[in-house]
């Protein structure tokens, strides 16, 4: 396995020392989840009682074949605990998220979380955000629009693509992964992007997370330690 994968791994098996039986687990998207959840059906099969709710049908359908036990909104409002990756993390823990054109969904369950953990390997630990390009849902409808605002407040943005033409995220829109430079504040522009019609969410998570637990090459250490 390569390093990074087995970093990821690493740090996605780790963060299942924060769960406890009857816990509901916020799952979010990407390749170091599906190590934390290939880890957690094994604890299932071995009488482990959670449930999840998932942030996206690449995770339902992971849920599905580690026989995680799902649940959803209508039946609990309530998460323990969300664990998820990320593209970018700074020294204060602000995040870059939607690398993989989920975050609305990570957000409302990160949101709606007692507890918000982050697991990635080292490579993802920057002093600024703003390298990976910062991924902003937007309304399909008038799109074009909504990216002149955005190069506005200074972001030089591209549609982001799928096999078939533009990429649809799983509530039906877009994504555009768009270019600000080094990110100072990144409270203000979330807020600004917010303000915006036709913007739907940022992958800008500030002062979300409660920890981060960051792989490395033959270790997971939580940045709390
Ligand atoms: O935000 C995400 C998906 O929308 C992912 O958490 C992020 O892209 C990190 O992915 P990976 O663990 O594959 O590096």
């Amino acid at each position: 396995m390569a390093n990074q994968d087995n970093a990821k791994k690493l740090a996605g098996e780790a963060s299942l020392r924060h769960i406890e039986n009857g816990m509901t687990i916020g799952l979010g998207s990407g390749s170091t989840v599906y190590w934390m959840m290939r880890r957690l059906g094994q604890y299932v099969q071995e009488g482990l009682d959670v449930k999840g709710i998932a942030s996206s049908r690449q995770t339902e359908n992971w849920a599905k074949e580690f026989g995680v036990p799902l649940t959803n909104f209508h039946e609990t409002q309530h998460i323990d605990i969300t664990i998820d990756g990320a593209d970018e993390v700074d020294e204060a823990w602000n995040l870059i998220k939607g690398g993989g054109g989920a975050l609305v969904r990570e957000k409302v369950i990160a949101d709606a979380a007692d507890k918000f953990v982050i697991i990635i390997d080292e490579s993802k630990l920057v002093s600024h955000l703003g390298d990976f390009r910062l991924p902003v849902e937007i309304l399909p409808f008038g799109w074009e629009v909504t990216a002149e605002r955005i190069a506005g407040l200074g972001g030089v943005s591209a549609l982001r693509q799928g096999a078939e033409g533009a990429f649809v995220s799983d509530n039906g829109n877009y994504i555009v992964d768009c270019d600000f430079g080094a990110i100072n504040d990144p409270k203000l522009l979330h807020q600004h992007l917010k303000q915006l019609t036709g913007v739907v969410e940022t992958g800008l998570f500030v002062s979300m997370a409660d920890d981060v637990i960051a792989g490395y090459a033959d270790e997971a250490k939580s940045l709390k330690e």
